[in-house]
């Protein structure tokens, strides 16, 4: 997501394109043994106390669930309600003139969060997948967000930076969005391009990886140097993903731009600002 208008606050989430090595069944077997710990009954209390979301949005968000799961064979990559549900109330406090998601599936989060943009606001979602950008475009349609929320299909770092290029030689200073190939190259061309405002927030999922990123970060404690190659194994994809994500995670702890918290929500949410 976002930003550029100086005063204007600017969101901008990563979805996880991790989530993609968990599609296999052996993974997605070995990634719903531990389902327990995301706490999903209490999510789900959560959800039926928190504020629906108004129509036509709740309506349209509850049929492209349905939707969703009856025609991908990977819809556990969709948010969950109580995360749209995040992401709208998100973009209400912060009120963005301009958001970039990296990641955009089936257009849940895109229409969470369009639907609370106020009126000049945009929002651009970066999504490689085309049959993704057609399904979710029939949503916004039906949610009457064409005009706010936008996709761009193709690799993410390269909308990143066709976005910087845009950004640059744009004088009016209409700038824009952006996702990742591997969270770090994403994240340091959100900054590189200056795809993040001052004011803006980066707000990345899945940070711990469904408690494997944590797992992944104390057996290699005491390493000097991660080998990725060396974790092939089972849960090998898991692992490997785990520990990408986990040098991710440090990337983002060293960088001296940035101030992030991370939290134990969902499967891991960081909130990223700079400096
Ligand atoms: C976890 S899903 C996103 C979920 C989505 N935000 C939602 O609300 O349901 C990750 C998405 O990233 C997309 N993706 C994977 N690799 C990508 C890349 N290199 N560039 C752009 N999108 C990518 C996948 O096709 C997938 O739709």
């Amino acid at each position: 997501m976002n930003f550029i208008a100086r005063r204007a606050a600017s969101a901008f989430t990563i979805q996880l394109v991790a989530k993609r090595h968990h599609s296999t069944n052996i993974v997605a077997n070995t990634i719903s043994n531990d389902k327990n710990r995301l706490r999903l009954d209490e999510e789900k209390y959560c959800n039926d106390i928190s504020s629906p979301l108004k129509e036509p949005f709740g309506g349209v968000l509850e049929a492209l669930a349905k939707k969703t799961e009856a025609e991908f064979r990977n819809p556990h990559m969709m948010v969950s309600s109580l995360q749209g549900k995040l992401l709208h109330q998100l973009v209400s406090i912060f009120r963005p003139q301009h958001v970039l998601e990296i990641g955009g599936f089936t257009g849940y989060s895109a229409i969470a969060m369009g639907s609370a943009l106020s009126p000049k606001a945009t929002l651009l979602s970066l999504e490689l997948d085309p049959k993704c950008i057609e399904f979710a475009q029939t949503f916004v349609n039906e949610a009457q967000l064409q005009d706010k929320v936008k996709f761009r299909q193709g690799p993410a770092i390269d909308s990143l930076a066709y976005l910087g290029q845009t950004i640059t030689s744009n004088a009016n200073k209409t700038k824009l969005d952006a996702d990742k190939g591997g969270y770090i190259q994403y994240f340091d061309s959100i900054l590189k391009h200056d795809l993040l405002s001052e004011k803006g927030i980066l707000l990345v999922d899945n940070v711990l990886f469904f408690g494997h990123v944590y797992k992944q970060a104390g057996q290699i404690s005491n390493q000097v140097e991660i080998d990725e190659e060396k974790h092939e194994s089972a849960s090998e994809n898991i692992n490997k993903t785990a520990l990408k994500v986990h040098k991710f995670n440090q990337h983002v702890a060293n960088d001296h731009r940035v101030e992030s918290v991370s939290l134990p929500l969902f499967d891991g949410l960081t909130i990223i600002r700079k400096k």
